[in-house]
């Protein structure tokens, strides 16, 4: 892919940028394959070609000592569940589900994916489309179902387009998610919390549950999605979003947005988690705030060969598709109705402010900043009127909150 391309899809998280998108690795459609968002014709010019002159103290002076001093860190491969835990706000469990269950999940998924849809939207004045396949679920629980402003919400997956209304959990992905809520929930009794988290409990006392489900389905090597971070308009902040891998092995990869503040003291690092079939990647809170991840093309795969055949007759044939469910909780305190419109009448979605984050150590004493930020651009041929605000959540009536709770504060 062009490269300023991919910088500019990567550049989401100030406001200004609200021309780009949430799963931002981008294919230009048809024919289009040399766009390049900066072309102009001042630049294609001879003189903006020339070599451009330094003056004589700047090619004497030496390097900036801070410059130097800050050492360029390899990528990092995380090869089993403590080296994830350690190094980045996930953790990995291994063969999550009983294996016949992975495997008739894997199957069910791919055929269920050949009506999946490929992401489709406009950066700046282009459309774009998203690498690989995708698709939204709705669980037949905790009364969402029935909402239909659900549906604008879940078109907010698909980068604002208006899409058929999501579909319902599929029997095995039913009988997935009650053991996926389990090993959150044990988790969530093991990791320090955050005060803008969810504060409530479910129907059955849960601290998170999964009511939808994005899907995403990988053929081969080339299929990926780009380094982003997950709107958060939905889930709220400090969201905690349990991925799970079935079929061929592909490549996680983490990336530290570094703050502002520490950019000439530190380097981001890339770590690279394989995800094996039937494993769980829990990104946990601060990993949309700190990181962002992305599926990166690989120069080759390793097929897939299931233990378990599709129906019991049929052969066990290789496959080289990946399929990833992403379980996740849509907030009662960021329900539909609740989430502020733009001038454009879209409902905007919500960021961190993820260079302006405090720098490491001082999380504690400062908050980290959410953006509302206009996104109709992303589908009205890029243009949008660029409205964006800090999200105050108390002021704005959402909450329970976790940092509301009576011992909170002696806690952290
Ligand atoms: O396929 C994956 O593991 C990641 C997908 C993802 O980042 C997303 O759906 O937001
Ligand atoms: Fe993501």
């Amino acid at each position: 892919m062009n490269r300023r391309l991919q910088a500019v899809a990567d550049s989401h998280q100030a406001p200004q940028a609200s021309t780009s998108s949430a799963r931002n690795s981008v294919s230009p459609t048809k024919r289009d394959v040399s766009y390049d968002p900066y072309a102009s014709s001042s630049s294609a010019s001879p003189k903006a070609s020339a070599s451009p002159k330094k003056s004589l103290l700047d090619v004497l002076r030496p390097p900036s000592p801070t410059k130097a001093a800050i050492p360029r860190l390899a990528p990092l491969t995380l090869t089993n569940p403590a080296m994830v835990a350690k190094h980045v706000p996930c953790t990995m469990h291994l063969n999550v589900l009983p294996p016949e269950l992975a495997c008739s999940l894997f199957h069910a998924m791919v055929q269920e994916s050949q009506g999946w849809c490929r992401n489709q939207w406009y950066l700046f004045d282009r459309m774009v489309e998203s690498p690989h396949k995708t698709s939204f679920f709705v669980r037949h629980k905790d009364r969402v179902e029935g909402d239909k402003s659900y549906e604008e919400a879940a078109s907010m997956w698909y980068n604002g387009r208006p899409n058929p209304p999501p579909k319902d959990f599929l029997p095995e992905m039913e009988a997935a998610c009650e053991i996926i809520e389990r090993v959150v929930s044990e988790q969530f009794a093991l990791r320090k919390r955050y005060p803008l988290e969810w504060g409530g409990k479910g129907p059955d006392g849960q601290l998170w549950r999964a009511n939808f489900a994005a899907s995403n389905c990988y053929t081969g090597r080339n299929e990926s999605v780009g380094f982003h971070s997950d709107q958060l308009t939905y889930l709220g902040p400090y969201a905690t979003i349990a991925s799970l891998s079935l079929g061929t092995t592909r490549t996680f990869r983490l990336r530290e947005t570094i703050p502002k503040e520490e950019t000439s003291t530190r380097q981001a690092q890339t770590f690279n988690i394989p995800l094996a079939h039937n494993s769980l990647t829990i990104m946990h809170a601060t990993c949309q705030e700190y990181f962002k991840h992305s599926v990166p093309p690989q120069p080759a795969l390793d097929v897939f060969r299931p233990l378990f055949p599709p129906e019991p007759d049929m052969p066990n044939e290789p496959s080289n598709i990946r399929i990833n469910l992403t379980f996740r909780f849509y907030r009662p305190d960021f329900h539909p109705s609740s989430i502020p419109r733009c001038k454009c009448n879209v409902p905007m979605i919500l960021r961190p402010d993820m260079k302006g984050r405090p720098k490491k150590g001082d999380e504690q004493r400062r908050e980290i900043k959410y953006w509302w930020t206009c996104y109709a651009a992303a589908q009205n041929e890029g243009k949008g009127c660029n409205l964006w605000k800090v999200m105050d959540a108390r002021a704005e009536g959402r909450g329970p909150f976790v940092g509301d709770q009576p011992g909170f504060l002696e806690s952290v």
